[in-house]
């Protein structure tokens, strides 16, 4: 296919593409393109970590470690996509072939998900878990290296369409496409949940985790046959030979020759590059000039993106401590990160044609540089939002015990009143199935327990654990052992509620519900902890051939001990009888406290974002499009790395205190950059190399002429020397 190229200088066809409103059709085809890809991404990405660990069956630290390097790398490989692009292939072979190595890898996704191939013993798990686990691998490698090579490419291949005199239609369409990522990626992680939570499978049902990757693996074909579909109307920049070596050879020259030549007798040179001149073209050494003028300005960049990208770690940790009941709709921790692309499915637009344009009415230069610089400001006042509701929600987080201490309540499975002494703690009285309301807190483990229950009394001494919370299960006799059992030590993960039984009866006691089965519990004994969602359950109490009911609502992140008294008559409802001890009190911070934070982080993003992506795009040579937005997406690497770095480093025994960190050192880093952005002066990459194609075109003008005259000279000279021997003749 040939590239198309506008012969008149400085302006550039857009291929075939015809043009709708200004815009040429042919980018249509790369928005459709992003939106798909993204979709496949997010989609794949926002079950990832389930399937490690429910699939794969790996612990949470494995897991958690896996998702972030195959993050990281999705970040890392843009750097291969853009020399491979900008140097060899040409951003289109480049996106139509990492592509299919994309599809390819999802589709192996797909296929290490199908739990039949090795369940040989067909019992719902897979028997040859290592085919599973090295199918998977191999797929996330391809995906990390389609998803990663083709992103500078598409971004910088859909501003390639425009003419240097669409400088506003090409800004419209960087914000068209970050809309394009966000209703891809909005639409797949609200999607695939869904679909992962499907039953499916040939010889026996099991959570569906191969049609959740299979719709992903399906867009990305979608998106390559959209793709090509575009062909016949796509702008296609050649590519200029190898650049990146190029460049690194007359960067390394530049700086050898300015060492040889350090001493005072040599002239100064304006730019350090110009040390380059001996060897290298005018034309390059003012493109590497360009480059390196924005990657210095990249610097301080990443620690944006160290603040962005908790929002899919911190704060979803934070939004498992609240409750997410929102009356008609009930949010699950993980959904609140659903609010980002739905802002920036409103902000956009409004920033775009309401913001921006007053902004400029007030006579306000509000270049792409300041732009930047108000989004860092957005993010840490972000943090700040974030600091304040983590304050509301440590005052409402049980205490647990230190190391050194030991928390501990009480539980009377009896059928008469019980005063109990603890140390020298006030007596306390509790009725039959009775617990106690409080934690008792000692800095002992061993406690001294006095117990009196009619004309019985009892006085023991007792070893408990140091930091950790129990429960003494005080029995009918007191004579008989007394019972310690483990209460929770942390608040339940995701927002779940932790719940168990202690069975005060004298005969077995079989609780299940539709959520939970508690199985059969012994006489004077106790459940395990099942975890279980908010809202409301129904357990089911079977007794021999007698049966009872008890319902009861949950929240997020409570954890309960129901007792099933001694006495419990298995009535139609156990309802009135159950006594239930409340031991972590449900999240009471509600998740719309959340909202401040994400609108900010998210009118962060546009304002630092959208603009640092069209920045990229305008600012870079037009040889090296597709290296500077490699260079824009490596500056989120770095900034994921920041984020463990400085979280391990920081060690903040208080969350807040870690949100506010990370906001001071943005301010810090903002300063920094806004003092970079203020000396820099924005160029037009295309006028200058126009300048220099100009200046060799009269050089070989120059030279031509030169030539022709000389040409001409010999032609003469031979002409009047063979005149002269003709003469001579
Ligand atoms: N706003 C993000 C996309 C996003 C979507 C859903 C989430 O849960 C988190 C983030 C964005 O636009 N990222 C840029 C990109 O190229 O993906």
């Amino acid at each position: 296919m040939a590239d198309k190229e506008d012969p008149k200088k400085g302006k550039r066809s857009k291929g075939t593409s015809k043009e709708v409103c200004g815009y040429p059709l042919s980018i249509f085809f790369i928005v459709v393109n992003e939106f798909c890809e993204r979709f496949s991404y997010y989609g794949m990405r926002a079950v990832l970590v389930l399937y490690f660990k429910y699939f794969l069956r790996w612990d949470d630290d494995l897991a958690t470690s896996i998702y972030h390097t195959f993050v990281a790398l999705c970040y890392l490989t843009p750097i291969l996509g853009a020399i491979v692009a900008d140097s060899w292939l040409g951003k289109f072979k480049t996106i139509i072939y990492l592509s299919i190595v994309y599809a390819i890898g999802q589709v192996a996704m797909a296929v290490s998900a199908i739990h039949d191939i090795t369940d040989t013993d067909r019992d719902g798990t897979p028997d040859n878990m290592t085919f599973h686990v090295v199918l998977s691998m191999v797929g996330l490698l391809l995906i990390a290296l389609g998803t990663g090579g083709i992103k500078p490419c598409v971004a910088a291949f859909g501003g390639d369409q425009f003419g240097d005199h669409q400088e506003k239609q090409r800004r419209t369409f960087f914000s068209v496409f970050y809309l394009c990522i966000n209703g891809g990626s909005l639409l797949s992680t609200i999607i695939t949940p869904i679909l992962r939570a499907q039953n499916c499978g040939i010889y026996s049902k099991q959570k569906c985790y191969s049609l959740a990757f299979g719709v992903p693996a399906a867009l990305m074909m979608v998106a390559l046959v959209v793709f090509i579909l575009g062909s016949g109307m796509y702008y296609k920049a050649k590519p200029q030979g190898n650049i990146m070596l190029d460049v690194c050879k007359c960067i390394g020259f530049a700086i050898k020759n300015r060492y040889r030549h350090r001493g005072n007798q040599y002239p100064k040179r304006k730019h350090w590059m110009d040390w380059a001149e001996e060897k290298y073209e005018k034309l390059l050494i003012a493109q590497i000039k360009m480059v390196l003028k924005v990657l210095f300005l990249y610097i301080p960049l990443p620690m944006f993106w160290t603040l962005f990208d908790q929002k899919g770690s911190r704060w979803t940790l934070q939004a498992t401590t609240m409750n997410g009941d929102f009356g008609l709709l009930v949010i699950q921790p993980d959904q609140m990160q659903t609010v980002n692309p739905i802002l920036i499915l409103t902000l956009v637009p409004v920033m775009d044609s309401l913001i921006y344009p007053l902004i400029k009415k007030c006579g306000l230069n509000f270049t792409p540089l300041k732009r930047m610089t108000v989004g860092m400001i957005l993010a840490a006042l972000a943090f700040v939002c974030a600091a304040v509701v983590q304050l509301q929600i440590d005052k409402t987080l049980p205490v647990f015990p230190s190391a050194s201490q030991v928390q501990l309540k009480l539980l009377n499975m009896g059928n008469k009143t019980v005063t109990v002494q603890l140390q020298d703690n006030e007596p306390a009285i509790l009725a039959p199935a009775q617990v106690s309301d409080e934690y008792f807190v000692f800095d002992t483990d061993q406690i001294t327990v006095l117990a009196t229950a009619g004309s019985t009394t009892v006085h023991r001494g007792i070893s408990f654990t140091k930091g950790k919370r129990q429960k003494l299960l005080l029995p009918l006799d007191l004579n008989k052992e007394w019972v310690q059992i483990d209460d929770l030590n942390s608040k339940p993960e995701e927002g779940n509620n932790a719940i168990r039984f202690v069975n005060g009866k004298n005969a077995e006691v079989n609780v299940s519900s539709a959520v939970a089965n508690f199985g059969i519990i012994q006489p004077f004994h106790y459940s395990n902890y099942s975890l279980i969602k908010n809202g409301k359950v129904t357990f089911n109490l079977q007794s021999g051939s007698e049966s009872c009911e008890y319902s009861r609502d949950f929240g997020f992140g409570s954890s309960f001990t129901f007792l099933i008294p001694n006495n419990l008559t298995f009535g139609q409802n156990c309802q009135e009888e159950i006594t239930s001890a409340e031991d972590i009190k449900p999240n009471s911070v509600h998740m719309a406290l959340q909202i401040p934070q994400y609108f900010f982080i998210t009118a962060g993003e546009v304002m630092f974002s959208v603009t640092g992506l069209e920045f990229s795009y305008s600012q870079a040579p037009s040889n090296m499009k597709a290296v500077l937005q490699a260079g824009w997406l490596f500056t989120v690497a770095i900034g994921n790395f920041i984020v463990l770095i400085v979280a391990e480093l920081a060690k903040l025994p208080k969350q807040w205190a870690e949100y506010v960190l990370f906001a001071s050192l943005l301010v810090a880093v903002c300063i920094i950059f806004s003092i970079m952005a203020y000396f820099y002066t924005y160029i037009d990459p295309a006028e200058i190399e126009a300048q220099f194609k100009k200046v060799d075109d009269d050089d070989e003008d120059d030279k031509s002429k030169q030539q022709k005259a000389e040409i001409e000279m010999v032609k003469r000279d031979s002409v009047s020397s063979s005149e002269d021997d003709e003469k001579s003749k």
